[in-house]
């Protein structure tokens, strides 16, 4: 159909719904699948591939996210005034795939990995690469999202009210079918091997196989092209709308005086020059966006997720019995809870509410969907008081802690100045770090002669004082002073064998040196210790997030590995991951009544030209509630955890109770009853009103050239 026809065609219905709505979903499906994929391993791509710290990992990943949710307005723009929805999709979705495949590209060590040791040679340009095909998405992705969710409800006629509201919420289960699986998928795929010379962590397949979702997505979505409706784009829409709000400021700025009678709304200052359609159009999208303005606080909660509640992982247990759930995992558990919360709200609760009389009204749903939001983070806030106990007293910025391991023949007296005095066994440990408000310390042992050494301490930091066999070069080592990312344990040996030793996965170790702390998984790990022929094996269970350092005595081969003592640095995690399941709960019921009624409300208060930009403002949202995220990472924290979940819980409260006010007196419209009112009060049938519409705004440039902005004084 002629993208220039304005009528909506009758489509092919199967059970009520049109049949093109099949392909949409489809498409949004895969396009989800592509998207979540490849955000699922993008940070450890980063961290791992490029080699970034975990800040600028983590930075860049936010503005990423951030970008996808700002592209939105530009999608729109093209959409509403250019190309409309259907040609956007398909040239946006073009750039999207292509973006895909050059990201998949530049995972690929071998293409600049010349001396074949398994990393790239030319960083330089895998970094251009990624960000290239990182921004394609973003304009991709961004830009057709507002798009397809309104394309799918232009797809839908007036008699189709209740199946267009399913729609929306089945479009929400795709979303979610599709991230979830690819959530599960991705991060299997990059922990394979492959490579042409060297083989690595398998990122080309990781990104690939979303770039080939995203080309299935293109296809399945130009398949459904004979079905679809098509609306047409309604000319520079946006322009005009600046213009037309430009015009009524300065109209109204012009004519302040009190002798001018006031007017209905402050757009009607604009009706000397503009067509009273656009006037009202206009005013339905300003009432709209004005509701807006508390919405990013939702999203400023609920995009912790992926961040604060996975760091708030990494100090959980994860070991369900039947299976370990590592901290990253854990978010799919909201792509699960919407698949059931999504049918058991449409089918079961708010059925059951309007069965009760009750008028759970779109904008109540959102203010409540905001408010279990903000029980979530009181749940999170709870359970990072039930860690906080189990946590290691870390030292403040201005102090020091120390610890003292004794490897020497026999138990020692060490003597810390001025007054701290520990009995160490041989192979054993001070009982607990002790910390100190001072750097420099002075330590003594009572052997005999007496050997005293001056220590400087580092400022906020944990550190080991090694006593070796030969005690008078007792030497301090730097200890980790958070938990160890990823619910990892973080290792270390300190060799008091009388030669140089080999440990599986370590460089070797010369006699009375420690080993840097290494990460492992948890679970059973066996480690070979070697010195030339003689060898023994050593085999320990780890739990989640501790941190050891293991002695290794001068018998180690003669009673095979069994006299290795261990040091408890850091306990394992012990308060279960499950814990986190209520907050999961919790922003997932806030999700579905917020986001999936959002994004209906979005359309349906939308004048039919605008959709796509309702659509996008409401996108945009996400995109400021992503940046106050930024925001408050970079302003540093409170120092309790606890107190900033309850300080978010707090400011969504309030924002809430704002946002229910404001909704008190939003009254609901039927854009299209509005329309057709304005057209009829103008004594146009709708064609001729709409032709009327496009010649004024053409007509508007010439008529500000020739007669100059007319002053109607009224
Ligand atoms: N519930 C989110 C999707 C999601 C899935 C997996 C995660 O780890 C986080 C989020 C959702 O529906 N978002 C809307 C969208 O359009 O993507």
């Amino acid at each position: 159909m002629d993208e220039t026809t304005k009528k909506k065609k009758k489509t092919a219905e199967c059970c009520g719904y049109p049949i093109s709505i099949f392909f949409i979903v489809v498409n949004e499906f895969c396009e989800r699948f592509s998207y979540y994929g490849m955000r699922a391993v993008l940070v450890l791509y980063f961290r791992y591939f490029l080699l970034w710290d975990d800040d600028l990992a983590t930075s860049i990943y936010h503005a990423f996210v951030a970008l996808c949710y700002l592209t939105p307005i530009l999608g729109a723009i093209i959409a509403d005034s250019w190309l409309g929805k259907f040609k956007t999709i398909i040239y946006l979705s073009i750039v999207y795939a292509i973006g895909q495949v050059t990201m998949a590209i530049s995972t690929i060590h071998d293409i600049t990995d010349a001396n074949r040791d398994g990393t790239p040679d030319n960083f330089t340009f895998h970094i251009a690469l990624s960000m290239l095909g990182l921004i394609l998405i973003a304009l991709g992705t961004g830009g057709i999202k507002p798009c397809v969710a309104a394309f799918g409800g232009d797809q839908f006629q007036e008699h189709q009210s209740r199946q267009l509201n399913t729609f929306f919420s089945v479009f929400y289960l795709c979303i979610n079918a599709g991230s979830l699986l690819s959530t599960l998928i991705t991060p299997v795929l990059r922990a394979q091997e492959c490579g042409i010379h060297t083989q690595q962590q398998c990122y080309p397949l990781a990104f690939g196989v979303p770039a080939v979702l995203m080309v299935i997505s293109l296809v399945v979505f130009i398949a459904g092209s004979g079905m679809y409706v098509k609306t047409d784009p309604e000319g520079n829409i946006m322009w005009s709308v600046c213009k037309c709000i430009g015009f009524a400021i300065k109209n109204r700025f012009r004519h302040r005086s009190s002798s001018y009678p006031k007017r209905e709304h402050w757009m009607d200052w604009a009706n000397e020059k503009y067509d009273k359609l656009l006037i009202a159009q206009i005013k339905m999208v300003l009432k709209v966006l004005f509701l807006y303005i508390p919405l990013p606080m939702f999203w400023t909660l609920f995009d912790q997720k992926g961040s604060r509640w996975t760091l708030q992982a990494t100090t959980m247990s994860g070991d369900f019995g039947a299976f370990i759930l590592q901290p990253d995992q854990m978010q799919t558990v909201n792509p699960i809870l919407i698949l059931t919360l999504v049918p058991i709200m449409d089918r079961l609760i708010f059925p059951l509410i309007q069965k009760c009389g009750l008028n759970f009204s779109p904008l109540k749903r959102m203010t409540v969907g905001m408010l279990f939001a903000a029980m979530a983070f009181v749940s999170a806030a709870l359970v990072q008081i039930e860690i906080d106990k189990t946590l290691p007293n870390f030292p403040s910025s201005s102090e020091s802690q120390l610890k003292v391991v004794n490897t020497y023949s026999t138990t020692l007296n060490v003597t810390i100045s001025p007054n701290e005095h520990l009995l160490i066994e041989s192979f054993g440990s001070s009982a607990d770090y002790v910390t100190f408000d001072h750097q420099d310390i002075t330590v003594s042992l009572n052997t005999n002669p007496v050997i005293t050494k001056a220590f400087s301490l580092i400022k906020g930091g944990r550190q080991t004082l090694i006593i070796p066999s030969d005690p008078t070069v007792m030497y301090l080592k730097e200890d980790v002073k958070s938990k160890p990312r990823e619910g990892k344990n973080a290792i270390r040996f300190v060799n008091g064998y009388t030669a140089d030793l080999n440990i599986t996965n370590l460089d070797s170790i010369e006699p009375s040196a420690t080993t840097n702390y290494t990460l492992v998984n948890q679970g059973k790990r066996d480690f070979v210790l070697r010195h030339g022929e003689q060898w023994c094996e050593f085999s320990r269970k780890f739990g989640f997030g501790a941190s050891y350092t293991f002695l290794i005595p001068s018998t180690v081969f003669s009673d095979d590995c069994e006299s290795i003592t261990e040091v408890e640095d850091m306990k394992p995690n012990s308060v279960h991951m499950a814990l986190q399941i209520p907050q999961y709960f919790l922003i997932t019921t806030g999700e579905v009544m917020f986001s999936v009624t959002g994004l209906q409300f979005s359309y349906s208060q939308a004048p039919k030209n605008m959709k796509s930009v309702l659509q996008a403002g409401w996108l945009c949202t996400n995109a400021v509630g992503n940046i106050i995220v930024l925001i408050v990472a970079e302003l540093g924290k409170l120092p309790k955890q606890w107190a900033e979940y309850l300080l978010f819980a707090s400011l969504l409260v309030a924002v809430s109770i704002i946002f229910s006010i404001m909704a008190y007196f939003y009254t609901y419209i039927d854009p299209a009853e509005i329309e057709a009112q304005v057209r009829k009060e103008q004594g146009l049938e709708p064609e001729e009103m709409e032709k009327e519409t496009i010649e004024m705004e053409e007509k508007d440039e010439d008529q500000k050239n020739e007669q100059g902005v007319k002053q109607t004084k009224i």
